[in-house]
């Protein structure tokens, strides 16, 4: 007997059945206005449903089967939903590339998913043909667009070929069947093709829905990719913003605060770059790329005065986690140069949850959004990897009222308590691959170890590279789980919630002892005389020492803003002094050399987050020069 409610596909066939007129899709035609309602074109289920399987038929028709591993580099329009759900009734299988990654990676990454088909606008044919990938395995390939452009077929011709053949009949998937490759961000070496199988994606959608409370009839602002799947197998309707996909940071929050007001938004995934950048609306001017505003530097303050700045600071912080009703808007602020949307009528009073994931989220930036937020609706930061998510999950609330506090303190990052069905265990560090799983691996309590996952969320393998999965994945042999090592390390807090404290292969292992970014950095980043900080060690005669690369916050911006200031930045030694008072507080910051960085840190371009230290560390080791020890600087 078919089990169809395990491919994610068939939740679009029941959704027709049962709500064939619901909207499934609202594409706006044309650019979207940012002062006002914009024209979008509205897809109904029963309308991309039948359109996904006039396209699985024309498909199906052109060799592209069960199991056909198919590169899709189409943007998050109608046409990418109707192809994802397609290639899925099919039991194809979607290779799933973040273009924002740049031609040489994603020729590699291509090269290493070989796929069968190729199915994209014309630009990634352009670039297909120019730079020769897949070139080896590439069998069928379909143009998005009314002509064939090189192609096999385009996309019209399929549809013309499905359309009088009525509904694609889905085939039964087993539960470890092979349903999408979905590429990692890359922010710690080249992306690695993660095997998702429709077991998981079912286990994700029933996870997502009961973590959340998402209920379908909701209305998506879907402005991250990877969910933009979710949203029709949750029944919700998905508006697609006018953003690139791959540029997330360059997301024009006007824009997105009119498409939410437009259509009363309820739902919104995103990542912590459009957290960021929506909170501009609140329109007390620029953030730094923490989420910080950019405020007016003061002096460094001695000590004493220090600990009246962190009361001063807890306050503020009770008085925006009890109530987030009021938008507490200084007078005069409210539709200024910036163009605020943040007052009784611009709040953005539909939404009912907001999710941002795939990186870190800035406590800064999420108290700012919250402020554009009706009372009592959160904004939740579920911890996870493309390899196994959600793994946890944590609201705003708690963020801000109490774990942030801990994080400045240097006690690692709050990312909640694991979701229902999954368990997180802490295993002492290593990074030799471990193959089976044994309860003597685990780390002592509270002591800060990799952690490593299990549950239905968890993929099993990488596509193509054994290596890398024999480093990420342990079986117990007792149960025939396989298990995912998250190459993060953290801890348990008695209340069973997950610190996060950095990624494994970041740890600095000095003399004094091991040094974790994420628990060094936040004591730092809270100086308003840096905008983000980032741990590397530099090594000598086989010691390694730890030293702190230190971004200062865009002064360019900041004096356009408050001119007066340019004659009163501070120097880099009033800095450095900042920081060492700081360090001072926290015993396991004090031997930290400060190197001050020349403009912004190398990030991912996704998210403008994920610090690359990598580079950072050969950065440091340059400036610091062969002969440097910090006693030689001493
Ligand atoms: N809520 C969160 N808080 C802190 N870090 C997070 C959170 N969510 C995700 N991360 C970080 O993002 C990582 C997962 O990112 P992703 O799967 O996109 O690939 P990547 O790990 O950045 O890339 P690669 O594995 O190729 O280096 C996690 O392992 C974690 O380090």
């Amino acid at each position: 007997m078919a089990n169809p409610s395990l491919n994610v596909a068939s939740h679009l066939e029941r959704m027709a059945a049962q709500h064939p007129a619901q909207v499934a899709i609202h594409a706006p035609i044309g650019r979207v206005n940012a002062d006002g309602p914009t024209e979008h074109r509205a897809i109904t289920f029963l309308e991309l449903n039948a359109d996904s399987d006039a396209i699985a038929h024309g498909l199906a028709s052109i060799g592209v089967v069960r199991g056909t591993r198919t590169a899709l580099m189409v943007p998050p329009a109608p046409d990418f939903f109707a192809l994802t759900f397609a290639l899925l009734k099919i039991g194809a299988v979607p290779v799933f590339i973040d273009p924002g990654m740049g031609v040489k990676n994603l020729g590699k990454c291509l090269a290493e998913a070989e796929p069968e088909a190729f199915i994209g606008i014309a630009k990634a044919h352009v670039a297909r043909r120019v730079l020769g990938w897949a070139r080896k395995t590439l069998r069928t390939t379909v143009n998005v667009g009314q002509w064939r452009f090189y192609c096999h077929t385009s996309l019209e011709r399929l549809r013309e070929m499905g359309r009088t053949r009525g509904a694609y009949h889905i085939p039964e998937p087993g539960a470890t069947e092979p349903a999408a490759i979905l590429f990692t961000s890359g922010s710690t070496g080249v992306a690695k093709g993660v095997v998702y199988t429709h077991g998981i994606f079912a286990a994700q959608v029933e996870l997502l829905k009961a973590t959340y409370g998402i209920e379908p009839g909701e209305i998506d602002l879907c402005t991250f990719p990877l969910f933009a799947l979710f949203g029709p197998a949750l029944g919700m309707t998905c508006v697609i913003p006018d953003m690139n996909a791959s540029r997330p940071a360059q997301i024009n929050p006007h824009k997105a605060a009119a498409q939410i007001k437009q259509f009363g938004v309820t739902n919104m995934f995103g990542s912590p770059a459009v957290i960021r950048r929506l909170g501009e609306l609140v329109g007390e001017g620029p953030t730094d790329l923490a989420g910080k505003p950019l405020v007016e530097p003061t002096p460094p303050s001695p000590l004493p005065e220090e600990k009246g700045e962190l009361a001063r600071e807890t306050a503020v912080l009770e008085a925006t986690s009890a109530d987030n009703s009021v938008c507490p808007l200084p007078e005069g602020k409210g539709d200024g140069g910036g163009g605020s949307t943040c007052d009784t009528r611009g709040r953005l009073s539909s939404l009912r949850r907001v999710i941002s994931a795939g990186a870190p989220a800035s406590a800064a930036s999420l108290e700012r959004f919250v402020r554009l937020l009706p009372g009592g609706v959160e904004v939740f930061t579920p911890y996870g990897a493309t390899e196994a998510l959600p793994v946890a999950n944590i609201g705003s609330r708690e963020i801000l009222g109490e774990t942030r506090s801990l994080t400045e303190r240097g006690r690692g990052v709050c990312v909640g308590r694991p979701v229902g069905g999954v368990e997180v265990y802490v295993i002492r560090i290593s990074d030799e691959p471990i193959a089976e799983w044994s309860d003597s691996l685990l780390a002592a309590p509270s002591e800060v170890g990799e952690f490593v996952v299990r549950g239905p969320i968890v993929t099993r393998q990488y596509y193509n590279r054994p290596d890398a999965t024999k480093l990420a994945k342990i079986r117990d042999p007792k149960t025939g789980d396989v298990l995912h090592r998250m190459g993060d390390v953290g801890y348990l807090d008695d209340h069973g919630r997950l610190w996060f404290c950095g990624r494994k292969s970041h740890r600095v292992t000095t003399p004094h002892g091991t040094l974790f970014t994420d628990m060094v950095e936040p004591v730092f980043n809270r100086c308003e005389q840096v905008a983000r900080t980032a741990l590397v060690g530099v090594t000598r005669g086989g010691v390694t020492y730890p030293v702190l690369c230190v971004e200062l916050p865009d002064y360019r911006a900041l004096t356009d803003h408050y001119p007066a200031l340019k004659k009163r930045l501070p120097t880099p030694e009033a800095i450095k002094t900042k920081l060492r008072q700081r360090a001072g507080a926290t015993f396991h910051t004090e031997r930290i050399t400060y190197l001050l960085h020349p403009g912004t840190f190398p990030v991912d371009v996704r998210h403008n987050s994920k610090i690359f230290r990598e580079k950072l560390a050969v950065w440091a080791d340059k400036q610091l020069g062969p002969k440097w020890t910090p006693e030689a600087q001493a």
